[in-house]
């Protein structure tokens, strides 16, 4: 699992260190010699200038000056101001026998690579603007920690950071690594080992991961199960009835044994193995087999209001999009019982107009509010459960952004659902797959596509999976 760590909480590891054996000067230096050692496997020598801050993110930024100028690198430092002597980045100012200048823009211009060690983690108010028109003109930026300005807790720019092409962190990544808008000023990212003991890293319980195959395990068949025990998802369909089909192909891509398209009129175009039910809701509610619904895509507003009270009331296990979560425009009350929602930031809007703040604090406080897991879409969304438990996913590429695919995901979590996969873990795992599956596609994706795509990389999840279950050889 990866957990992503805020500044603070990588403060409170910090103060941890000394205490379990690791001063601070020696976690800089480490932090240091990473930093030279990613920038000569990435680039060739050159000319270096470093922007060094007055506080420890400077202190690394001179270190991985003196280890690229012992390795022959023609490196100057302008320091931003100056650090306490006694303090360890002052000590590693002291340490500097190399040229130091004065930061200016022909400085920065005749660099051919700036290290960008103004602030880290400790970055207490907007950027100054002569400091953005320095990260700004450089040809090539490498930001330590992360670059200048970003917000690390929530990716918010507090200023005007520069545009990093690189940008190397410290034991765990932040949440503003992957938050828009300070994951568009973060390049590539690297998160190298600076020898931090375990025994600070543990002062912290995570709740907060990355979104990777470590954080959830796909649901595999039962040797001697039937299609009842992988389950039967019911998938409400209405007068668009494309993206009830779309939700219907890839939940059946997931794994359930069962999926019904229950509609008020015949539908034509949808798979054959789908079944297909124009009988009212109450009749198949009587099935209480039938314990997993989608409610939402291309049902209408009105329809999915009432069907949504209808499936609360009847203590289904829901996932929420679409029209469903439209009808609870201001009503978020109205979404009380529901396992999953997922709305993309219009949707939520319209149904927290009131909640405001960063992308990761609104899903956890709409997921505590109405007690089901949220999934607040877009190029980085955040999957968060009322108990505070969150994960940021950040492998969707942009061709995602077209119409259906949102109706693909909710599909993909109601079948992960349906197979009894816990919520938070099926959500998680729903919207990687996602991800996933739109990468695999390529340029040219359509949402009908990701469906196909699905098998292939559930198989490189559970890479055993043929060979488990391939008949013994007793020849
Ligand atoms: N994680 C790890 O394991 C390790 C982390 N390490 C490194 O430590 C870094 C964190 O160091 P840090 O706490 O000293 O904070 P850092 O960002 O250098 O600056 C704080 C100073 O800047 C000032 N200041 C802030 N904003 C400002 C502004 N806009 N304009 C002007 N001034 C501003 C602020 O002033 P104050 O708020 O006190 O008034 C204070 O003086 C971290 O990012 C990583 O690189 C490694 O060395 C070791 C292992
Ligand atoms: N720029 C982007 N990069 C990555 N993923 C994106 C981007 N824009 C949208 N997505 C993803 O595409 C899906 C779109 O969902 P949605 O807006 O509900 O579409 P629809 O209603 O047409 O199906 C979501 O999973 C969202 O996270
Ligand atoms: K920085």
């Amino acid at each position: 699992m990866e957990p992503l760590f805020t500044p603070a909480e990588m403060t409170l590891i910090d103060r941890a260190a000394p205490g379990c054996g690791m001063p601070v000067a020696t976690l800089m230096e480490n932090a240091g010699r990473a930093v030279a050692r990613l920038i000569r496997r990435h680039h060739h020598p050159c000319r270096v200038l470093v922007l060094a801050g007055p506080g420890n993110n400077g202190g690394d930024g001179y270190i991985a000056a003196r280890h690229l100028a012992a390795a022959g690198w023609p490196v100057t430092v302008a320091p931003i101001t100056h650090s306490h002597p006694a303090s360890p980045p002052g000590q590693a100012a002291a340490a500097w026998r190399g040229p130091t200048v004065a930061p200016d823009l022909d400085q920065v211009r005749r660099a051919d690579l700036v290290i960008d060690a103004v602030f880290g983690a400790g970055l207490s108010r907007p950027l100054d603007p002569a400091v953005s028109r320095l990260l700004d003109a450089a040809k090539t930026l490498i930001a330590i920690d992360i670059p200048s300005g970003v917000d690390g807790a929530t990716g918010a720019l507090r200023g005007e950071p520069g545009h990093a092409a690189r940008t190397i962190t410290f034991v765990a990544p932040k949440p503003g690594h992957l938050l828009l808008p300070g994951k568009s000023r973060c390049g590539i990212i690297h998160c190298a080992d600076i020898g931090m003991p375990s025994e600070a890293i543990a002062h912290i319980t995570p709740s907060l991961w990355r979104n990777t195959p470590a954080l959830w395990r796909i649901p595999t068949p039962d040797h001697a199960g039937h299609k009842y025990d992988r389950g039967h998802l019911t998938i409400l369909a209405g007068p668009m009835s494309g993206a009830a089909i779309l939700a219907a192909n890839a939940a059946r891509r997931t794994g359930v044994g069962l999926l019904t398209l229950a509609t008020p009129t015949p539908i034509h175009g949808a798979a054959p193995g789908i079944m297909i039910r124009t009988d009212p809701m109450a009749g198949l509610l009587a099935d209480s087999r039938r314990m997993t619904w989608l409610c939402g895509p291309g049902l209408g507003i009105e329809t999915a209001g009432s069907a949504l009270a209808t499936l609360i009331e009847a203590q289904r296990r829901i996932v929420a999009d679409a029209d469903a979560l439209t009808a609870c425009a201001n009503q978020p009350e109205r979404l009380a019982g529901v396992a999953v929602i997922t709305p993309h930031e219009g949707e939520f809007a319209r149904i927290f107009p009131s909640l405001s703040g960063d992308k990761l604090a609104r899903a956890r406080t709409a997921a505590a509010r109405i007690g089901a897991v949220v999934v607040l879409k877009g190029e980085d969304t955040v999957i968060a459960a009322p108990d505070g438990r969150a994960a940021i996913n950040d492998n969707a590429p942009p061709s995602l952004a077209t119409a259906g695919s949102g109706d693909t995901l909710a599909g993909i979590i109601a079948g992960l659902l349906t197979q009894n996969m816990p919520t938070f873990e099926a959500a998680a795992a729903g919207v990687w797959l996602h991800g996933a599956a739109a990468r695999s596609c390529g340029p040219g994706l359509i949402a009908e596509d990701l469906a196909d795509a699905l098998p292939a990389i559930l198989a490189s999840l559970v890479p055993t999976y043929h060979s488990k279950h391939r008949p013994k050889n007793t020849t």
